[in-house]
């Protein structure tokens, strides 16, 4: 009983001190966007909990305007909800919204900065971007890498060719695991030359930081609170998820190091990977910021973080939007199988050109799916958008989930229509600031084609190969497309469809 009393006692005396420090950060002479009340120490929390903060957040925006001020718990967050402001933040203030969030998830996620995604803005960032770009994201790697989705995508084939039957009712599969498998062994094969011995385990705790990594956990509300921290499980949750990762990334390093001392890691830098490319690099120091082998395994990390997840998931939700529409599914399957003819093994990047319905199906899943659907950044200095003051140290979300079903830019917006992208310009790698899936300016995503070339593959395969059913017993009217929210926005469960071999594609690719 004492105990409780005392901890009672902390509790309220640490929330009061918190609401005294805030009281006396507050300038009453900025001039700060529209928002929701706000109560006392908690600001603007009990608007946004909940199982979907992106939604609720749109759901905000639209009655308090494109730039709304939140304050959840101590930390001011603006939020940018329509094509012309995040243009006035990602492009005419690129250069002071180039930051990311220092939130204690993130900042276990991101290594304490050493990374790439999380890292804060300036001369070690973009060292660290363009090696990567260069060697592994860029175009003097997309033929190395080119084979490797090549060479996976049959693999996934196979495996689902194995598991059904030709011709007949098909063996139910689970479409969530197998794209995440794959676009594991894509990147880690590019990363590292080989596959994660430990993949699943890796999957799944990955899949586990990206749920806690959103910033909207009490640790990341009250950062400064000792008690809150003691009190949350989740700061504990993410560092042995990212230590166990860690320690899988740890060891693919020992292993490298000791094949390269004992003479048997050398290769032409042609065929380097990204890992090799790095301990060369960390060898000849000849780099402006030296390369530790922290900040080589906070890069690995960031790869597979930034590349697992996103892929997969735009495939998920591919394979998920196409079944609940069956004409389009028809369409697709029709384009990919009369323009590619019926004696194909495996379709690779240089037919995909020829398959304009697929690729509009692609964009229009990456409008209503965006993988990353809050994008988070922070200023870097004072600034003034739309009149009001954005203050040095403030977390800014573009919720390009709310910004891609806005009915001012798109009709019907929430329906699936891959048409609507039929006679415009309209790109992802094309900034119209409409459709931003890979965010904009400095801090867009540098894996943006390495990523849609896996997607665009692996679906014009699975279309190709296989005919995709709802499992026996299941019904169009209640197959389910909820969403389980976290850094990137998943299924909530797992995609299962039944596959149908096309009779004769098990002999062709058994060849
Ligand atoms: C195909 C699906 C993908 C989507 C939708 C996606 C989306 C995004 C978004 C929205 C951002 C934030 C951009 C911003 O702040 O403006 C980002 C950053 C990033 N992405 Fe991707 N991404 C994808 C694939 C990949 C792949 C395949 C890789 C690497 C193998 C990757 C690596 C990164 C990295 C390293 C960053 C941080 C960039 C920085 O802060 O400088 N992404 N991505």
């Amino acid at each position: 009983m004492e105990g409780w009393l005392s901890l009672c006692f902390i509790a309220g005396s640490t929330l009061l001190a918190i609401w005294f420090l805030e009281l006396s950060r507050r300038n009453p002479n900025k001039k700060l966007p529209p928002g929701p009340w706000t109560l006392p120490i908690v600001g603007s929390l009990l608007h946004v909990v909940g199982a979907f903060p992106h939604r609720t957040i749109a759901e905000l925006s639209r009655r308090h305007g494109p730039l709304m001020h939140l304050r959840l718990g101590e930390v001011a967050t603006m939020v940018v909800s329509s094509a012309e402001v995040a243009a006035l933040v990602l492009k005419t203030n690129d250069l002071t919204f180039a930051d990311r969030p220092r939130t204690v998830t993130q900042n276990i996620f991101g290594s304490g900065g050493k990374d790439i995604a999380f890292a804060p803005y300036g001369a070690a960032w973009r060292q660290m971007r363009k090696v990567c770009v260069m060697e592994i994201l860029g175009s003097k790697q997309a033929r190395r890498t080119e084979r490797i989705r090549t060479e996976e995508v049959g693999s996934l084939l196979r495996s689902i060719v194995s598991a059904s039957a030709v011709g007949g009712a098909g063996a139910t599969v689970n479409v969530s695991e197998k794209v995440a498998m794959l676009s594991n062994d894509v990147v880690s094969r590019a990363v590292f030359g080989g596959k994660v011995a430990q993949r699943d385990e890796y999957i799944r705790e990955l899949g586990e930081a990206m749920e806690l990594v959103t910033g909207f956990c009490l640790v990341d509300i009250f950062p400064s609170s000792r008690l809150v921290r003691w009190l949350s499980s989740v700061e504990r949750r993410m560092r042995r998820s990212y230590g166990r990762m860690q320690s899988i990334i740890a060891d693919i390093l020992d292993e490298r190091k000791a094949a390269r001392a004992a003479g048997d890691g050398s290769c032409s830098t042609d065929d380097e990977d990204l890992l090799e490319v790095l301990l060369r690099l960390q060898a000849e120091d000849s780099l402006e910021f030296p390369l530790t082998t922290e900040i080589i395994g906070a890069v690995m990390f960031d790869m597979f973080a930034g590349g697992t997840d996103t892929t997969a998931t735009v495939l998920e939700w591919a394979m998920s939007e196409l079944v609940n529409n069956p004409e389009a599914m028809t369409k697709a399957q029709l384009e990919v199988r009369e323009v590619l003819g019926e004696d194909r093994v495996i379709i690779t990047n240089c037919d995909i050109a020829k398959l304009p319905y697929m690729r509009m199906v692609i964009k229009e899943v990456l409008r209503l799916h965006p993988p990353i659907p809050l994008v988070p950044r922070m200023a870097r200095d004072d600034c003034t958008i739309m009149g009001y003051d954005m203050l040095k140290g403030t977390n800014v979300l573009v919720n390009v989930f709310a910004i891609s079903r806005d009915s001012r830019y798109w009709e019907n917006p929430e329906e699936f229509k891959p048409k609507r992208f039929e006679n415009n310009n309209m790109d992802y790698n094309v900034t119209y600031f409409e459709f931003i899936p890979f965010g904009a300016g400095r801090r867009q995503c540098p894996g943006m084609f390495f990523g849609m070339s896996t997607v665009h593959i692996t679906l014009a395969n699975m279309l190709y190969h296989f005919n995709w059913m709802l499992p026996e017993g299941a019904c169009l009217t209640s197959f389910d497309m909820s969403e389980k929210f976290g850094l990137t926005i998943r299924r909530r469960y797992d995609l299962q469809l039944r596959a149908i071999t096309r009779v004769g594609v098990k002999d062709i690719l058994s060849k």
